[in-house]
């Protein structure tokens, strides 16, 4: 599902290059749930933004589901994303002015799929996601955990195979967290949907089959065990 071969990130600064990935080498299955943890600052949200078609990398070959991320242009890059990809930021990133069906809809509608198809689909992801009744509000009219479940509805709109998942329970108290981690986890194991998630949260990346810990831009070699 995913392959890294030797894969590096440098961001060019002023003070100099800085490597936040350094020839990293991964493979995730298909079906899998992966947390990935490490320190701040270890190069974990750069890999998922490699991962999801965010970024390139400055050397090494991210492929995913068959397709190589580098040999793409920045149109089919934006493609990828929209239909292969699901995405989720610890701060939600909804827009504001639109309303919960308006966000959840937003890619079928890049997509120019015909308003009535585009209804139907946003009603069954909202009573997926348990936010029936609530189409028509605003993202600043519901919890954070609700607006969670509002932008995992809208990571689901193009059946995605693939979720990447940054911090999902990073601004939710722990009930709302234990729900969004129920969600995600349910959805790997009824939709086979491969979930990969960057965590602070030991609790949280139990809910993974699997912990790949990264340290200073690196994988740590056998530090993929939950137990
Ligand atoms: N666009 C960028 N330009 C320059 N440096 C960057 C950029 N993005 C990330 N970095 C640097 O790369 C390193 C890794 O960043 P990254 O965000 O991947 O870490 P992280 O492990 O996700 O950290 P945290 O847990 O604090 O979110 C950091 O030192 C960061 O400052």
């Amino acid at each position: 599902m995913i392959k890294l071969n030797k894969v590096s990130k440098v961001f060019a600064m002023d003070a100099g290059n800085y490597t936040a990935l350094k020839e990293n080498d991964l493979h995730i299955k298909r079906g899998e749930f992966i947390a990935i943890m490490g320190p701040s600052g270890s190069g974990k949200s750069t890999l998922l933004q490699l991962i999801g078609g965010l970024d390139l990398p400055t050397s090494g070959e991210v492929t995913v589901d068959g397709v190589q991320l580098n040999g793409l242009n920045e149109r089919e890059r934006t493609l990828f994303r929209r239909t292969k990809v699901g995405f989720v930021f610890q701060n939600y990133q909804l827009l504001p002015m639109m309303t919960v069906a308006e966000n959840v809809g937003l890619s079928l509608s890049a997509n120019k799929a015909p308003s009535s198809e585009i209804a139907k689909r946003v009603n069954q992801l909202l009573q997926d996601v348990n936010l029936e009744g609530k189409a028509s509000q605003f993202p600043s009219q519901l919890s954070g955990g609700q607006q969670q479940r509002v932008a995992i509805a809208r990571a689901l709109a193009m059946k995605p195979h693939l979720i990447l998942a940054d911090e999902p329970t990073g601004n939710l108290d722990q009930t709302n967290g234990e729900g969004i981690l129920k969600l995600l986890s349910r959805l790997n194991k009824e939709e086979g949907i491969t979930v990969v998630m960057v965590t602070h949260d030991r609790k949280a990346a139990q809910t993974a089959d699997r912990i790949i810990m990264i340290q200073d831009g690196e994988v740590v070699p056998g530090g993929g065990s939950r137990s």
